[in-house]
């Protein structure tokens, strides 16, 4: 090999470069809430805290924390209502001001508000998951429903996540049954991945998807043990939904778990307010994405049945004519991201496959 073609592989491999951002403390099991005090102690974070907290999620475990956390540290408290998204994380970054570090105790939305709120004023976050509802409570995006539809902000990667399974086994069981499904909607997600980097040439990370198929591997495989209230399937979700983020913060974006399936979800966000969660909404768009790719789609529509999530529009309150129209207007959802249902649908084809795919 010629000097000159050594030095130009030598540049290219010199030139690349990647930050990954990973949590450095995963606690998971039964009531390792206990154990926040050593968290918060071994990472010396500092000695005042915002607790950032739900309206229901403060009774289920954010008092607990701040019981835990009393005498050691100051504390502020900060309650992530429901009103509007912008303007719940703008107060929550004033809240902040005083604190040295952030704890976002509750689900998925209470998580997201403390880790965009972190990021924004340059602070520590600890994520402690109240529900196993989404990948999202271990990685560094946060996603954030406004009047224009969803979008991907940058967000703190928790520095520490603690996740008590007694107390994500106590919560309403559709919310794991959702994790579950946004897990499954893995499968579907990397075939979007695989079929833009085969069409558009999009970078792809074997590692990040490698990863993000064992997870929903995983998953698939045990869906019959999922089962309402037990802490051995909060462990298991748990367990896949940290694996899964960390996939994500491997690719450095949410490709590996988010595909045409989540361009659907969040469609419908905007064209069926408040109706089912974000897995829920997951599992469904990956049932008619994965009949797309040539898939298991049946299988996919089975696991979601055996773990108790729905598998249709109408199981979340939405009409077929609003599925038809989220199947269409995905494409409009984040248009860089491609994926199968940016290839050419038609209302037609849309109404065909709800026809067909969504009965009970
Ligand atoms: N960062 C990311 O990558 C992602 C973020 N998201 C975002 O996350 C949000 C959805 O999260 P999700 O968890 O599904 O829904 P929510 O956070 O809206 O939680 C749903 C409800 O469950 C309640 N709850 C949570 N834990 C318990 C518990 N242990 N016992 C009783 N009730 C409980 C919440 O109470 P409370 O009133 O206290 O909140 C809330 O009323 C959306 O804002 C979405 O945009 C979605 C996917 C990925
Ligand atoms: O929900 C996610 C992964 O499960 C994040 O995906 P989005 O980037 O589509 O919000
Ligand atoms: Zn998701």
């Amino acid at each position: 090999m010629s000097a000159d073609r050594i030095n130009l592989l030598r540049t290219k491999v010199f030139d690349k470069s990647k930050w990954m951002q990973l949590p450095r403390d995963v606690v998971i099991g039964h009531d390792v809430i206990e154990q926040i005090p050593t968290v918060c102690e071994d990472l010396a974070l500092g000695d005042s805290v915002l607790i950032v907290s739900g309206d229901r999620t403060r009774d289920v475990a954010g008092k607990r924390v701040e019981a835990l956390l009393s005498g050691s540290y100051e504390i502020a408290t900060f309650a992530a209502g429901e009103d509007d998204p912008l303007e719940t994380i703008r107060k929550a970054e004033e809240a902040v001001a005083e604190a040295g570090f952030v704890i976002g105790v509750g689900g998925g939305r209470v998580i997201d508000v403390a880790k965009i709120a972190s990021y924004n004023t340059d602070r520590h976050f600890i994520s402690i998951p109240t529900a196993a509802s989404h990948d999202g409570i271990v990685s560094s995006r946060a996603s954030v429903p406004t009047a224009d539809g969803n979008v991907s902000l940058a967000a703190e990667p928790p520095i520490a996540v603690v996740a008590d399974t007694a107390v994500i086994a106590s919560a309403p069981h559709r919310l794991l049954a959702s994790g579950c499904a946004d897990i499954i909607a893995n499968y579907t997600a990397i075939r979007d991945w695989e079929l833009s980097h085969r069409l558009r040439g999009e970078p792809l990370s074997e590692y990040a998807l490698t990863l993000s198929r064992m997870t929903a591997e995983i998953l698939f495989k045990n869906a019959d043990l999922i089962k309402p209230h037990s802490e051995e399937s909060a462990w298991l979700v748990t367990k896949a939904l940290v694996s899964s983020g960390v996939a994500m913060s491997i690719a450095g974006s949410s490709r590996p778990g988010s595909g045409g399936e989540h361009k659907f979800s969040h469609a419908l966000e905007i064209l069926a307010p408040g109706k089912g969660l974000h897995g829920e909404k997951c599992g469904i768009g990956a049932i008619i994405t994965m009949y797309l790719h040539g898939g298991d789609w049946e299988g996919i529509r089975d696991s979601l049945k055996k773990i108790g999530a729905p598998t249709t529009p109408a199981g979340i309150g939405v009409d077929d004519e609003t599925a038809v129209a989220a199947l269409l207007a995905a494409r409009t959802i984040r248009p860089e991201r491609f994926t199968i249902l940016d290839m050419g649908l038609t209302e037609e084809s849309a109404q065909d496959l709800v026809k067909m795919l969504y009965r009970e």
